[in-house]
């Protein structure tokens, strides 16, 4: 399968899990630093996934799973250990709701890439279903390479894009925004010395 990759925005759209178990919590764990409405249906949850839903930022339908649980959703994700009630999930899912099934049977509209976030740095790897285990490992390495400075750093980037193009235009306005990647800014941002950053920021701008 040749997957298209995408980054969705889910701003108050609603997630529904079916299945409580490990896949779930990651899947979970995943959707948590969107602004999704997410709803997991399963008779039991792991801790995890209760102290979430205890501090009502998950909620939870203590239940088995019934195809009007799928009402509203955008996307879905059928998460449980048994075929049949993933099947189930899938018959209930109509053509305009997007389905992922943990078990990679039947309807795949998407799958789960791994993620490493940096603040707005959002790095993914997927071996389109090869080996998740492999995704792993490279989700470590990448995690090493690119380390907590990163989201400083492109928070810091994002800002003085928008005062670079808000200021100048042209050439001017080209070569500053390739200059905003010199490394010194990386090393500032590493050292906690963001004030550097604007500073050198403010003087290339002349304002
Ligand atoms: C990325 C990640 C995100 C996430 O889960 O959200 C993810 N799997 C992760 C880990 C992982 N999963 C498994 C192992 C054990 C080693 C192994 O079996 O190889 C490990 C490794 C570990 O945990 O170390 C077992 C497994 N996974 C799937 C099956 C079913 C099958 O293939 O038949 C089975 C066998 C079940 C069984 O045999 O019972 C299926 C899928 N897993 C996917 C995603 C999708 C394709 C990803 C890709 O393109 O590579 C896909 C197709 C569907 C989907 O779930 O979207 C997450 C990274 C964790 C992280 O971020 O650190
Ligand atoms: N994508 C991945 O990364 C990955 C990794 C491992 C396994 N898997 C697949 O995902 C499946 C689930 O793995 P797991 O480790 O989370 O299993 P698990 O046994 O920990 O969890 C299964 C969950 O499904 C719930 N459940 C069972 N019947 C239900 C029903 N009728 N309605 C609602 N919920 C129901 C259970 O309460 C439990 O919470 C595996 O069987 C395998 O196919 C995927």
């Amino acid at each position: 399968m040749n997957y298209f990759p995408m980054l969705l925005n889910i701003e108050y759209k609603t997630a529904v899990i079916v299945g409580g178990g490990h896949v779930a919590e990651q899947k979970v764990k995943a959707l948590l630093p969107t602004k999704a409405n997410i709803i997991v249906v399963s008779p039991e949850v792991t801790a995890q996934l209760k102290v979430y839903i205890e501090q009502g930022i998950v909620a939870w339908r203590q239940k088995y799973f019934e195809p009007s649980d799928v009402n509203d959703a955008t996307i879905i994700f059928a998460a449980t250990d048994k075929q049949e009630v993933n099947d189930a999930v899938e018959e209930a899912t109509q053509h305009w709701q997007l389905l992922s099934r943990a078990d990679a049977q039947g309807r795949v509209d998407f799958i789960n890439p791994a993620v490493v976030r940096r603040g707005n740095l959002i790095l993914t790897i997927s071996t389109s279903g090869a080996s998740p285990k492999l995704t792993r490992q490279v989700k470590e390495e990448i995690a090493q390479r690119y380390g907590d400075e990163y989201e400083p750093y492109v928070a810091f980037l994002g800002e003085a894009r928008k005062k670079v193009l808000a200021t100048l235009k042209g050439e001017e306005k080209k070569a500053l925004l390739a200059d905003l990647l010199n490394p010194q800014i990386l090393q500032w941002t590493k050292q906690g010395e963001i004030e550097k950053c604007h500073a050198w920021l403010q003087q290339r701008l002349g304002v």
